[in-house]
């Protein structure tokens, strides 16, 4: 297994709170890793570090074996590293296809900052298409995002999302405003589409039950610090994490 993500002793400070404390973290190329803890553990600053939404105070991210400390969320973005379903917004006026053929063309430019051919954009399109079928809105890809219902509307993002082909998606509590049936379907779906295509996901999730079943590696934060690290059971096991994250109760 190789490393796809690798922070080393990243820190975050505000003023005199530590948001994140030297934070070491292993991300392994095709896995499913969660990032869990308390309300104001550091999750969100986390991400934010590494998507390039915050400038960390100390310490260094390394991506795809390159330094990316300090670089815009764009730049980052262009490396393959995806935000939550936000990488690309959904565009109310266009249809499901256009929306999901759009995210493609940004793939198509990732790869190469040349000039497109009016090939590459079939191609982008075929893949659109493709994408659709996946998430299950092949039927509806000529309607406008706008007519879209909630659910469906996720499904799109999911869609676009995985349309720009990002070799590492992290989620910030991807299923938050959904109930427990959709957000366990969501989540198959991404896990699903990850395993196909081959990415890494990352996600903050606070549904312990949902985190312990996809997860591979999970890693607990308690006060900005990594308390920390392992397999679902490893984890439910420790007992650092049962007093700290759950206050002795059993996960
Ligand atoms: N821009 C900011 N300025 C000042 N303090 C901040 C800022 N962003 C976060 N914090 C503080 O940093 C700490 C960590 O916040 P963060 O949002 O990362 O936690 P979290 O684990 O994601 O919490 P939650 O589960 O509630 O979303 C909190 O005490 C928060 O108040």
């Amino acid at each position: 297994m190789s490393t796809i993500l690798e922070t080393e002793n990243l820190t975050k400070r505000f003023g005199s709170l530590t948001a994140n404390g030297d934070v070491n973290l292993t991300v392994e190329s095709g896995t499913t890793h969660s990032v869990i803890g308390p309300n104001g553990a550091g999750k969100s600053t986390l991400f934010n570090l590494i998507t390039g939404l915050l400038e960390p105070t100390s310490g260094s991210i390394r991506f795809n074996g390159e330094d990316i400390t300090g670089e815009s969320p764009h730049e980052v973005a262009r490396r393959g590293l995806a935000r939550s379903f936000q990488i690309t917004d959904v565009f109310d006026g266009l249809t499901a296809f256009e929306n999901v053929r759009v995210a493609a063309q940004f793939a198509d430019d990732r790869r190469s900052s040349m000039w497109r051919s009016a090939d590459s954009l079939t191609d982008a399109g075929g893949r659109a298409t493709e994408i659709l079928e996946d998430v299950g809105l092949a039927d509806r890809s000529h309607q406008r995002a706008a007519e879209f219902a909630y659910g469906d509307r996720r499904k799109l993002e999911i869609g676009i999302t995985m349309a720009t082909e990002p070799d590492l998606l992290m989620l910030d509590e991807p299923t938050a405003g959904m109930g427990r049936e959709d957000t366990i379907s969501t989540v198959q779906l991404v896990q699903r589409l990850a395993d196909e295509r081959g990415f890494t996901l990352m996600l903050i999730e606070h549904d312990i039950e949902i985190v312990m079943s996809i997860s591979d590696t999970i890693t607990v934060l308690q006060r900005g610090e990594v308390i920390a690290e392992g397999t679902p059971d490893e984890v439910r096991a420790d007992e650092e994490v049962q007093r700290a994250y759950l206050g002795g109760a059993q996960l």
